[in-house]
């Protein structure tokens, strides 16, 4: 078994997982997640998008949110930003990190950020050019990666072609999402298959939705196919505005738990992981989507 002995995680709760919350959360709320995902010890937290705010209002706050959050040293606080509207929002909130997200089906693309696939994928330019220009590294997702809601089967080889295009206009990484949550170890393996001819996988990161349940064994199936780099949601908050009846992102917590039982590194602390998920839980009025949480709750 050839396992990595290090994982990324990219904890994605505050953006993917509050985005589709339809009561008001707080900025103060909002602020208090991300700093208590910090103290746990995540790398890497997205805390928000510069999206249009008649398109998703939830995400309406986030200049607020970044300009409250405590940002410690070694921990990246990124953003997504679909133009170069979005990116320069988030650039005079002091966003270091953005992230650009096209979508491997049409109907998607349309129904998420309004044009085509090619249509987005010239949107990013620009946006990779001022990147550039200040300094700020740029990651890729591509939703609809193991099906879509709208045009179901997506075939692999479209997937490859879009994170391609993300990789070589200049995203460091570029972030495979199930969106759905339909695929499974054997589609999963089959897609890393294809998209790896193109790209190395050090510069791929898996984004399992779980709807189906299959999240953790994807995670798994990724793994031995040596993805290191994964996004997840505290106590699995989340679904997507544009992917109707899709759950949230898989478990931070519960990815965590499969990583510590494979003794992978991935220097989180699980009490306090579990600590801020309640909390943010609390504020919902939900109970947690992390079965390892649930499991724990004193
Ligand atoms: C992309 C647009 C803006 C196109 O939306 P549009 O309506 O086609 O844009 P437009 O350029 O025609 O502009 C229309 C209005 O929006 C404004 N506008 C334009 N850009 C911005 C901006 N950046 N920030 C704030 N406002 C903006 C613009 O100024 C104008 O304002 P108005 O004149 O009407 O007052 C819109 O479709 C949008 O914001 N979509 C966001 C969708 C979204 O956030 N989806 C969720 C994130 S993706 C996801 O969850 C999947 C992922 C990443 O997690 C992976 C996975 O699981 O698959």
């Amino acid at each position: 078994m050839n396992l990595p002995k290090q994982v990324r995680l990219v904890e994605v709760g505050p953006r993917d997982g509050l985005q589709n919350e339809q009561q008001p959360i707080s900025v103060a709320d909002k602020v208090r997640l991300v700093d208590d995902l910090s103290a746990a010890g995540l790398g890497y937290i997205e805390v928000g998008s510069f999206v249009s705010p008649k398109w998703v209002p939830q995400m309406a706050g986030s200049r607020e949110v970044f300009a409250q959050i405590q940002q410690l040293p070694g921990i990246t606080y990124a953003a997504l930003a679909p133009n170069l509207k979005g990116f320069e929002a988030a650039l005079e909130a002091g966003v270091r990190e953005v992230a650009v997200f096209a979508a491997a089906s049409e109907a998607f693309s349309q129904k998420n950020i309004n044009c085509s696939i090619s249509e987005s994928l010239e949107r990013f330019v620009p946006v990779m050019d001022a990147a550039k220009q200040h300094g700020i590294r740029v990651r890729g997702y591509v939703s609809c990666v193991l099906g879509c809601p709208y045009d179901g089967s997506v075939p692999p080889e479209q997937v490859a072609l879009v994170a391609r295009e993300l990789f070589t206009m200049g995203c460091y990484e570029v972030s495979l999402g199930d969106t759905i949550g339909t695929g499974t170890a054997g589609s999963t393996r089959h897609l890393l298959e294809v998209v790896g001819r193109d790209i190395p996988r050090d510069k791929l990161a898996g984004h399992f939705h779980d709807t189906y349940g299959q999240a953790l064994t994807n995670i798994y199936a990724s793994l031995l196919e040596g993805i290191n780099v994964f996004d997840s949601s505290v106590a699995g908050l989340g679904g997507c505005p544009y992917a109707k009846g899709a759950t949230g992102n898989v478990a931070s917590e519960d990815v965590l738990y499969l990583l510590d039982g494979l003794g992978i590194e991935t220097g989180i602390d699980m009490d306090r992981l579990i600590a801020a998920g309640q909390r943010i839980c609390t504020v919902l009025g939900k109970p947690s989507g992390s079965r390892v949480a649930r499991a724990r709750r004193v």
